[in-house]
């Protein structure tokens, strides 16, 4: 090709001098041809930038010499800068922005400072922070995180799905943003949650950041204020609904299989429940899929109601529930309790519903209302008169456990508190709805009202309250504490379907964790700070059901399940261990105990150091 011939060839009438557009303009690139980055495209990635920790030697063989400053500063070094500059912001939304920025930058120095500061900013990555960043995500927009799928993608799923550059996938987190936390509809705008959650997979479950995929299905949005918004990212439509939503989420569904295979695992997230009630039940007899709203969050309040058994005393089976919401946490959360005590109790599940009583926008759930009852509220419909507000509720149904998932703020009112606290010694209150504007009721509330006797745990964190010379220290009940562990579980175990014994068994690793220490303070859920070591117990406990039901494929196992189920399952602890990124004597401890056993890790450890 002549030189001119050559500089002409690119379109639109610019001349490419420099050769830059020429292999896209005259040859196809497929996006999924991998090179191996070095010099400025090397700092350009995040997932191998360094920053400043490149040491000498790798600035010459990385050919980067030069366009760092000359000092070479540890991770430990650059996480002291950074978590330094961190807490110079007084507005969490730009501490939330600042370490987006650093994700997209410098990808294993994120992580390092996620796990090492984990309690100081989980409520920036996720709740509550992460719901004022959906809501202002046209503004705050960078670069994409995830993946996303729109109606305009009807038909090319499968193409969209390879456009993304990591093949192998072990979790997907996918959202539709109907329902973000309690803030209602955002739309295209929800990939925050995705991303945030997933963000979670790895820091606090230890799940490789590659094998994550966040994704985002654009079907429209309600939200006026969006679709008047110039800045708003998503499809400027109303929802569609109907024939036309169920045919891009079956296109949706069978694109992932058939991409990923069947082991890959499908976390809804936060899709509205006339929605996630129907795709839970059509998708979890053919994919591994579960509902992290309904059935991630039940678990982790069944592990509160547990560990609070030491505290407030009896059997799950000798107290009452209510619930203010009915909806997809609400329900959720009743049925995995039922589901317990008929699995303690040997009483049919039919009968366990009984002593669980569900509040919803028009009043308590009753057998007079079954009419009109949408179908997942049908259960908990009881013999009872009308009863219109959740006040003459507590009153009425006289609960020693009352459960907030109502998505709307302040409705623990001091009236509501102060009932339970006259009907109870020791007032078991979980105000779940996110973000902490929606919370039922703050932590300071619940303890001032019930005049220091509510056991209390909430969605998004709270400080610890001083009363009357005494500090309590509020809980978090949040589903942080159970996807991770339960997801590494599903993963590591081949698992190919969710079941609500998983489930329990999640409930249960995670209530055994929570020590004398912990009770003492008044704390139903163990701090986060070891949040690590906790998803790898939940994760064992998990994969252990897993075999126990057999919903698992892989052909490694099941060899090694037959030649001896015991080294397998230490073989499997061991790696959780070496996945915890735990002191290097365990690790090394570990190694040297798999070779005496001769069997290997499936999975590498995530990377923690350079
Ligand atoms: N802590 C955690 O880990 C989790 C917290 N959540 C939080 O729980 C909340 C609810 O989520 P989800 O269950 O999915 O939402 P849903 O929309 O499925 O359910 C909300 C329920 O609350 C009821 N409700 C709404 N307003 C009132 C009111 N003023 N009085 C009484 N009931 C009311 C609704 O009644 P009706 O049916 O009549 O409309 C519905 O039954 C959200 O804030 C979410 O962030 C969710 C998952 C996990
Ligand atoms: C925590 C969570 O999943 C929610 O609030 O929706
Ligand atoms: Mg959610």
């Amino acid at each position: 090709m002549a030189t001119d011939d050559f500089v002409n060839s690119v379109g639109g009438g610019v001349k490419d001098h420099y050769g830059e557009d020429s292999a896209t303009e005259d040859q196809l690139i497929t996006p999924w041809n991998f090179s191996v980055a070095s010099g400025h495209t090397l700092l350009r990635d995040p997932r191998y930038n360094k920053g400043l920790a490149f040491t000498e030697k790798e600035r010459d063989s990385h050919y980067v010499r030069g366009l760092l400053p000359p000092a070479i500063f540890t991770q430990e070094l650059q996480e002291k800068r950074l978590m330094h500059n961190l807490r110079q912001y007084d507005v969490p939304l730009h501490k939330y922005i600042a370490l987006m920025d650093l994700q997209e930058r410098n990808e294993r120095l994120f992580y390092k400072i996620l796990i090492e500061n984990v309690e100081e900013l989980l409520p920036v990555v996720y709740t509550p922070t992460v719901g004022e960043a959906c809501q202002k995500y046209g503004s705050i927009y960078r670069r994409p995180q995830g993946l996303y799928i729109s109606l305009k993608e009807k038909g090319k799923i499968l193409e969209v799905l390879k456009n993304w550059p990591e093949k192998t996938i072990q979790v997907i987190v996918v959202t539709d943003g109907e329902r973000i936390l309690g803030l209602g509809d955002l739309g295209c705008q929800g990939m925050g949650i995705p991303v945030g959650k997933l963000s979670l997979y790895t820091a606090l479950g230890g799940v490789r950041p590659s094998a994550c995929l966040p994704i985002t299905i654009d079907v429209g949005t309600n939200n006026e204020k969006l679709l008047n918004d110039e800045f708003y990212i998503g499809l400027r439509q109303k929802r569609a609904t109907g024939k036309e939503y169920a045919e891009l989420l079956e296109e949706f569904m069978h694109a992932v299989k058939q991409n990923y295979g069947e082991k890959v695992l499908v976390q809804f997230e936060d899709f509205a429940n006339h929605n996630a009630f129907e795709l839970l039940d059509k998708y979890s007899s053919s994919h591994l899929v579960f509902n992290d709203d309904i059935q991630g969050t039940a678990s982790v309040v069944l592990a509160g109601l547990l560990a609070s058994l030491k505290l407030i005393g009896g059997t799950l089976a000798d107290h009452t529930f209510l619930f203010l919401g009915a909806g997809e946490a609400g329900t959720g959360i009743a049925e995995l309790i039922a589901l317990e005590i008929s699995k303690q109790t040997k009483a049919p599940v039919e009968e366990t519903r009984k002593k669980i009583w569900l509040v919803d926008s028009k009043g308590l759930i009753v057998s007079s209302r079954q009419q009109s009852l949408q179908h997942f509220k049908k259960p908990w419909a009881h013999e009872h008169e009308p009863v219109k507000d959740l006040l003459n509720a507590v009153k009425a149904i006289k609960p020693t456990v009352l459960i907030g998932t109502s998505g709307v703020g302040k409705t623990f009112t001091k009236e509501v508190v102060e009932a339970m606290a006259s009907l109870n010694k020791k007032p078991l209150i979980f105000a779940l709805s996110n973000p902490t504007s929606q919370s039922e009721c703050t932590a300071e509330e619940a303890y001032t009202w019930s005049k220091g006797k509510a056991i209390f745990a909430s969605g998004s964190p709270f400080d610890p309250v001083e009363y009357e010379g005494k500090v309590f220290v509020p809980g978090q009940g949040n589903n942080a504490y159970i996807f991770p562990g339960l997801g590494l579980g599903l993963i590591m175990s081949g698992a190919i379907r969710v079941r609500d014994e998983m489930l329990l068994a999640a409930s249960e690793a995670l209530a055994a964790q929570v020590s004398q220490e912990h009770y003492d303070k008044g704390l139903i859920y163990p701090p986060f700070t070891n949040i690590r070591k906790i998803s790898a117990n939940i994760a064992a406990s998990v994969a252990a059901k897993t075999y126990e039901l057999g919903e698992f494929h892989c052909e490694m196992c099941f060899v090694q399940l037959k030649q001896n189920f015991l080294v397998f399952v230490l073989n499997f602890f061991l790696c959780l261990v070496d996945r915890s990124g735990f002191s290097s004597t365990s690790t090394k401890g570990s190694r040297q105990i798999r070779r005496k056993l001769h069997v290997q890790p499936r999975l590498s450890k995530l990377p923690l150091r350079f």
